[in-house]
């Protein structure tokens, strides 16, 4: 995510460091090449131009020039700034009808039936009765998929005739109303451009449904054609937000930072993987944190406590607090961790997680990870120390497994280690954060 946007500005900020202090030359350089990185990452020009007359204002102030951190203050301004174009603040949905109505409009294959089916997901875990309507009757493929994800997350999903769109949203409603549905998501006809008669279908379906919200889905990875579709739908339509997907293969993050400023509504949720729990809530302050590759704390507790089980976690803490964490315990830790996504993504979000720490082994095969561990003797699980090489060719002929394996579980095994105490020691910084979560 970001990493070409990254990795630019780093080599920036890097330019300026220990410096002490700095003159109205450098901050000039700086700001050109912020300019650069920007607009290499496939921001929109006005966007750029606009962050960049700010940053320039700011750091030429006495802040930095007067600073004895200069590097660490503009590093400040810019991501101020970052946090600026990309909204401020959080703006949640609002879903004040009973039934709540959230329409998604989109182009064809922005991840708008699959977002639906997030956003169902979510709000079913939240304890929210949910219905899913398949209102494009244009793909009938469309419509498939939908009921296949429906079955996948246990909700029901209304199909009706497959022919009128807005017949179908009628009958889904009183559908909705008969079964005393806390939220209806409409997954409408997506077009491979914007057209009129889309546009004009969608209009009318917007008009006998009243949405609460109307959520405009686009792909991160188009860059400014997706801008530029957005725009387009905010004229015709009454938006009420965005939402990004597969912001996950975005190195650059050109629809991020220009859709807010372009059309003035705000994002709401972003996409970060396929998988049905890919779905963030969108925090700017968070999304700035990435850019400038400061890891996302907030995020990843957020997504922590949606999936773990916080009475399980509590329990390993105070077994690693008395350094009894063994083999069982990091085979309930993989599969803790597996629930929440894949590892790569969660290390990407942990600040001074040293990016050689690689327990994706043991994630990626779970199953024989836990095979492995399955076939030690319980005094092997309790002291991994007493692991020999006789015992782990015993292990691996019990498992079915190799010595390379064996050995990849336990150095998986002593990774995690080293890395939870890491986090938890009292010198930390960030034990406090961490502090009941599971690493
Ligand atoms: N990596 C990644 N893939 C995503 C994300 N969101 C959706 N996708 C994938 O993008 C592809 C298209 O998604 P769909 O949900 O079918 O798109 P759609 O907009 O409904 O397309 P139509 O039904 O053709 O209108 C699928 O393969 C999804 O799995 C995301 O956040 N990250």
């Amino acid at each position: 995510m970001f990493e070409n946007l990254q990795e630019k500005l780093i080599k920036t900020f890097k330019s300026i460091s220990g410096k002490g202090r700095i003159s109205e030359k450098n901050i000039k350089e700086a700001v050109r090449q912020v300019k650069l990185s920007l607009l290499e990452a496939d921001v929109n020009f006005k966007v750029v131009k606009e962050f960049i007359k700010d940053v320039q204002e700011k750091a030429l102030g006495e802040d930095v020039l007067g600073s004895f951190t200069p590097d660490q203050q503009f590093i400040k301004i810019v991501r101020d700034e970052l946090i600026k174009v990309l909204g401020e603040k959080n703006i949640p949905l609002s879903l004040s009808s009973k039934p709540a109505k959230i329409m998604m409009v989109g182009l064809q294959g922005s991840g708008k039936t699959t977002t639906a089916a997030k956003l169902a997901a979510r709000f079913k875990k939240e304890g929210k009765k949910v219905l899913l309507v398949a209102a494009d009757v244009y793909r009938p493929a469309a419509i498939d998929q939908l009921i296949q994800l429906g079955r996948q997350i246990d909700i029901p999903v209304f199909v009706g005739d497959r022919k009128n769109p807005i017949k179908i949203v009628a009958e889904a409603m009183d559908d909705a109303v008969k079964n005393v549905v806390d939220i209806v998501i409409f997954d409408t006809a997506g077009r491979l451009h914007v057209d009129e008669r889309m546009m004009d279908e969608l209009k009318e379906i917007a008009g006998q449904l009243e949405p609460d919200e109307i959520l405009m889905v686009v792909d991160a990875m188009t860059g400014q054609d997706a801008v530029n579709s957005a725009k387009a739908f905010n004229e015709a339509l009454e938006l009420t937000g965005f939402v990004v997907t597969k912001l996950d293969g975005d190195a650059r993050g050109g629809v991020i930072l220009s859709i807010r400023h372009v059309t003035g509504k705000p994002v709401k949720f972003i996409g970060i993987s396929e998988k049905i729990d890919g779905l963030e809530p969108f925090f700017p302050d968070r999304v700035a944190g990435r850019i400038l590759g400061m890891g996302d704390v907030l995020s990843l507790i957020d997504k922590i406590q949606q999936n773990v089980d916080m009475e399980k976690a509590k329990k390993l803490e105070e077994k690693f607090a008395k350094n009894k964490f063994d083999l069982e315990d990091f085979l309930e830790q993989l599969r803790q961790i597996k629930k929440m996504g894949s590892i790569g993504d969660l290390m990407e979000m942990i600040p001074g997680v040293p990016k050689e720490v690689d327990l994706s082994s043991g994630e990626k095969n779970l199953k024989r990870t836990e095979a492995i561990i399955s076939s030690m003797t319980k005094a092997e699980r309790r002291n991994p120390k007493i692991i020999n090489y006789s015992r782990k060719l015993r292990i691996a002929k019990g498992s079915g497994a190799n010595l390379t394996e064996v050995n990849k579980v336990l150095k998986s095994y002593d990774q995690m280690k080293a890395m939870m105490k890491a986090m938890n020691s009292k010198k930390s910084k960030f034990s406090k954060l961490f502090k009941g979560l599971p690493f």
